[in-house]
């Protein structure tokens, strides 16, 4: 049987996806894998575990499916990591990650020395967030001046797989877009930004349009990672756009969502719309001549997977199903008996860009058991959508549809929460549950022919499951959205006095 693979290099672990030229899912296999936060605010990977992740789970999904010939690969990761290479392209130092906060300060010198954040979008339709790569090689600049020195080399995390996969250098645009660095009007770097900016234009990668193949796997390639020789390679894309298309989301008029280790609400776009003030991401999208725009909150399923290992052991130990906790919070009634969570426990980026924020649990009172408090977590994630597409609606992308992805849909309370709050129907699309991944294959059919354009691939996304909105339901996250809303404003100074040193130590 001929097949397409998705591999998509997650920040809680590697999916690798079969899917047959009728866009049905063959096998899928996980492999997870560990981050580690060696301060606070600090997140990073080391790229090995990625390449031993895929292994992994490459070999899990060919094992369900002998036999298959793989006609091309698509690869997605998790977007902005910095992976520093030396001329030799090995590994300078752990990757620094998306959700990594420590180069603010570089962001904001770079941001004044551009004039703001105007001069900013008018170079690259985008401002410097701190979840980007530009940033990260900055901080590198100034604090580790001597790996830095030896730096030959930057890739985001699905393009160093490339690299040992093909032993190619290459980008493509969708990941190049969220380095900052990328003028995503014209699908090419941005170079002036980049000599202003003092980088040397030598690190960054040759960038292609996504449905290109950009190499095949090499000899090294195949024996690392179990594959044939020879098979072509396709650009691919960053996660949070490739699933986009995933879930078979090409056109504006729906909306998607991804509850993956971030919350990511996005939309496709027919042209590079001006991105008011840049707390949304307005990048490129997997397909040829079209953008995408999505609000990124960095706690979505990383707020429940936090809670699960702090507050949901049994007593031998071992940490509760991700079910079990779920269908704790159904047992409690939507708006969780007045129980609010600002999901911000490692800051935000959107809609609040502010490495400072923290979670929070707003209207505790004695009568709340841990349902009520996992049922407030999961609401909170959805509020937080909702706060950024207060941010879309003035830029007219809206929809009259959420097809939900990631991990998160997998639980029906957290789709119909989504229903609830958008108040309309969420549907799941087969391989939603490995969007990214899914996305990929349907990249890499784009890129041997498979199917001519991203629309005829998008049109393969088959709806499994459908949540419709509940009147009372509906009504009731009415009232508590704007309460949410306004604690962010309400608690900022005091996020801020709480991360002194002398108290968060
Ligand atoms: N059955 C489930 N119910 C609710 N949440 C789930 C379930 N399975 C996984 N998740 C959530 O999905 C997240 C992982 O999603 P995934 O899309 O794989 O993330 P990433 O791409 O960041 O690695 C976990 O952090 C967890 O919170
Ligand atoms: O920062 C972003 C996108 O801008 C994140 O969405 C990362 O791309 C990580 O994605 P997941 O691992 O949560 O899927």
């Amino acid at each position: 049987m001929q097949a397409l693979l998705g591999i998509d290099i997650g920040t809680s672990g590697c999916k690798a996806l079969l899917i047959g030229t009728d866009g049905a899912v063959i096998a899928a296999d996980t492999a997870t894998y560990p981050l580690s936060q060696p301060h606070p605010g600090w997140t990073e990977q080391d790229p090995e575990l990625w390449v031993t992740g895929a292994r992994k789970a490459v070999a899990g999904a060919l094992a369900r499916a002998p036999g298959v010939e793989i006609l091309c690969i698509g690869l997605s990761g998790q977007m902005h990591g910095l992976t520093p290479l030396d001329a030799g392209h090995r590994v300078l130092r752990p990757a620094i990650l998306w959700n990594d906060q420590r180069n603010g300060p570089e962001c904001a010198a770079l941001t004044e020395a551009m004039g703001g954040v105007e001069g900013l979008l008018s170079l690259t339709n985008n401002r410097m967030l701190v979840g980007y790569t530009g940033g990260k090689i900055l901080w590198m600049r100034n604090h580790e001046p001597d790996l830095f020195a030896r730096m030959a080399l930057m890739l985001n995390p699905k393009d160093y797989l490339r690299l040992r996969l093909t032993g190619e250098v290459a980008s493509e645009v969708s990941d190049a877009s969220g380095t900052g660095l990328f003028d995503v009007r014209a699908r090419r770097w941005a170079t002036g930004l980049i000599e202003l900016a003092g980088i040397d234009p030598d690190i960054l990668p040759p960038v292609f349009e996504s449905q290109v193949v950009t190499g095949r796997v090499s000899a090294r390639g195949a024996a690392l990672f179990g594959l044939p020789e020879g098979v072509p390679v396709a650009g691919g894309g960053g996660d949070s756009v490739i699933q986009t298309i995933g879930s078979g989301v090409i056109a504006p008029g729906e909306l998607q969502t991804t509850i993956g280790t971030a919350g990511i609400l996005a939309a496709a776009l027919d042209a590079p719309q001006e991105n008011p003030d840049g707390r949304l991401q307005v990048f490129c999208n997997v397909a040829p001549n079209k953008w995408h725009c999505m609000g990124v909150s960095l706690n979505a399923g990383g707020a429940m997977s936090w809670f699960r290992e702090t507050f949901c052991r049994g007593a031998d130990g071992a940490a509760l199903s991700f079910e079990a906790i779920v269908a704790e919070a159904a047992a409690s009634p939507p708006g969780a008996r007045g129980l609010l969570f600002l999901p911000y426990l490692n800051g935000e980026r959107c809609p609040h860009p502010d490495t400072e924020a923290r979670g929070a649990f707003v209207g505790l009172t004695a009568r709340h058991g841990r349902g009520d408090v996992a049922r407030a977590l999961m609401e909170g994630v959805v509020h937080a959508f909702a706060d950024m597409h207060a941010l879309m609606r003035p830029m007219g992308i809206d929809g009259h549809i959420v097809k939900a992805s990631g991990g998160g849909a997998r639980a029906p309370l957290w789709r119909q929460m989504q229903a609830d709050l958008f108040d309309c129907d969420v549907v799941t699309t087969e391989g939603a549950a490995e969007g990214a991944a899914f996305g990929a294959a349907l990249v890499a059919g784009m890129a041997v022919g498979v199917w001519p354009d991203a629309g005829a691939a998008a049109a393969r996304c088959r709806a499994l499951t459908r949540e419709s909105p509940e009147p009372g339901a509906v009504r009731l996250y009415a009232r508590a959205h704007p309460i949410y809303r306004s604690l962010y404003p309400l608690l900022r100074d005091s996020f801020a006095a709480l991360g002194d040193p002398v108290l968060d130590h």
